[in-house]
């Protein structure tokens, strides 16, 4: 949102005063501040340096610290934020100092649609690392991602079908919205147990609903950044996610209330492998010696958690991965030879294959290179820090531009190419959070708990893609981003998939 437009719904007089006012609470503050904060852009007073962000944020911080420096401080409104690009300094702010750095900031629509009690935003503490281990171990544990396998195969196998189709008709398919179908269905089910069904059941109010909360928690907020805007509506984005959060509220309380009838009829709590999550936190919440109470509160967030942490985030990488592919043919080649060799044409890629398959591996890793579906690690301080000679204030929001590492010529050979032979050839640099120049999941204690999922399913999406299909598209890609949680191509991808080899006879023996 453009600041002078919010500014012109607010009255000229009310903005007067909280200018004046805000203006003198800086000046006052700038002269009390003793501590050595690292180097800044010029600011202007109330706003900060908020009139230096364009909607990709990630992409403006770029600029600003190839003017600025590797390590700047901003204030965003009356927030202080370092923004910290060079695989150095993020080692230094998220190993050296993980535990300071244990927190994320959360806006207010986050807070009002996630109980105040979002896993994925709390602090550390005895709550988030029991719920962590659960996420990690049981719920995205190799066992439970085992038993899923079916569901993930079922759903990948309609998305062929519905490819196949639209191959035979020779019409176009908009890949983004069905890859956002799969995701979508397969988390949903891993979740709730439940499948978008096409017609207007739970499943398909849930997908309706991680759509509009996905879009809410990306959107500019002017109220989380300037204290003074805190409780005006602005655009009616207050009342569309206090809304929005009702809407969800009603479903995940019928969807509770089923299971919990359910589990009283079937017992369920006596299989100890492939439950849902859903299962698992009644399980804690029913269980009276668990480590940690929760509350049905806690058990809907941690779902909404979920179900926006694992929707956006593997279609766009999967979207921008293929788009990758279409605009790079000699790669795309390649890897179909390398599927063919390995796999042969009598049978369609599984996950188990994965190894097998090193070029696959290397392409995805390279599209997550350019395009991290989450473009920085943004996390806050929970107490003072000095860094590099800096004093860091606690509460300080701190974001690790990824997406501006990924595309740096001091880390990266010619790093605008999509080359996946640079992960090839004796590189070890993987996903797991332990190479600096390269942290698509993060790293440390707040590092992804959904890694081992998202590859899994990312490779064999893809190299299905690849196996099956030849794609072509009507104009030249347009590979510029979207602001989001996530950050997706500016247009939907839109493409003609037409059937290799023997394709047919495959998706419908699998
Ligand atoms: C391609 C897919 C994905 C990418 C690129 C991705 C990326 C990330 C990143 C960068 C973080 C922040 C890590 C940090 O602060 O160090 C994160 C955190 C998180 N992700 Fe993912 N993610 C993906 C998929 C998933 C999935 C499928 C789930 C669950 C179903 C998930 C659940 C979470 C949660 C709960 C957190 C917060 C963890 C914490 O604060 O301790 N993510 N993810």
């Amino acid at each position: 949102m453009n600041i002078l437009q919010v500014f012109q719904s607010v009255s000229l007089a009310t903005i007067a005063i909280l200018v004046f006012s805000s203006l003198f609470l800086y000046l006052l503050s700038k002269r009390k501040q003793k501590h050595l904060l690292p180097p800044s852009p010029p600011s202007l007073p109330v706003v900060g340096h908020l009139h230096h962000l364009g909607p990709l944020i990630h992409q403006s911080f770029h600029n600003l610290s190839t003017r600025y420096g590797p390590l700047i401080y901003l204030r965003l409104g009356s927030i202080p934020c370092v923004v910290v690009s060079t695989p150095e300094l993020a080692s230094d702010f998220l190993k050296t100092n993980d535990l300071a750095f244990g927190s994320r900031t959360q806006s207010l629509a986050i807070k009002h649609i996630t109980y105040g009690v979002a896993f994925a935003f709390a602090r550390s503490g005895p709550y988030w690392s029991f719920i962590k281990k659960m996420a990690t171990v049981e719920f995205l544990g190799n066992q439970n991602l085992d038993h899923f396998l079916p569901i993930r195969s079922l759903e990948i196998q309609e998305l062929l079908r519905t490819l196949m189709e639209k191959a035979k008709l020779q019409e176009s398919v908009n890949l983004t919205q069905e890859l956002f179908k799969l995701t979508n269905n397969v988390i949903c089910q891993m979740l709730t147990g439940m499948r978008c069904l096409g017609a207007k059941s739970e499943a398909d109010e849930v997908k309706n609903l991680v759509r509009e909360i996905t879009k809410i928690f990306g959107e500019f907020n002017v109220s989380d950044f300037i204290w003074f805007c805190k409780n005006i509506d602005f655009k009616g984005f207050k009342t569309r996610y206090t809304e929005t959060h009702e809407r969800y509220d009603a479903l995940i309380e019928k969807i509770i209330s089923e299971r919990e009838i359910k589990r009283r009829r079937e017992t369920l709590k006596e299989e100890s492998l492939g439950r849902d999550c859903l299962d698992i936190l009644l399980d804690i919440l029913e269980d009276g010696k668990a480590e940690i109470k929760i509350t049905k509160d806690h058990i809907k967030a941690l779902i909404l958690d979920f179900f926006i942490a694992g929707t956006d985030t593997v279609a766009t990488a999967i979207e921008w991965t293929l788009a990758e592919l279409i605009k790079n043919p000699n790669v795309l080649k390649e890897a179909q030879r390398e599927i063919d060799q390995v796999i042969g044409d009598d049978r369609l890629v599984e996950e188990s294959d994965s190894p097998k398959l090193p070029y696959m591996h290397a392409i995805i890793k390279e599209s997550l290179r350019l395009h991290p579906p989450i473009p920085m690690v943004n996390r806050q301080s929970i107490e003072n820090v000095t860094i590099h000679g800096y004093d860091i204030p606690a509460g300080t929001m701190l974001f690790v531009n990824t997406w501006s590492i990924g595309r740096n010529p001091e880390y990266w050979e010619n790093p605008l190419e999509f080359n996946p032979c640079r992960f090839l050839e004796g590189s070890t640099i993987d996903v797991i959070g332990q190479n600096y120049r390269f942290l698509p999941f993060g790293t440390g204690r707040r590092m992804c708990p959904g890694i081992k999922f998202s590859m899994r399913e990312l490779q064999v999406v893809v190299a299905r893609l690849v196996q099956c299909f030849e794609w072509n598209v009507k104009e030249a890609l347009n590979m510029d981003e979207q602001p989001g949680l996530a950050v997706p191509m500016a247009e939907d991808l839109v493409c003609f998939p037409s059937v290799r080899g023997n394709i047919q006879k495959m998706i419908t023996s699998s």
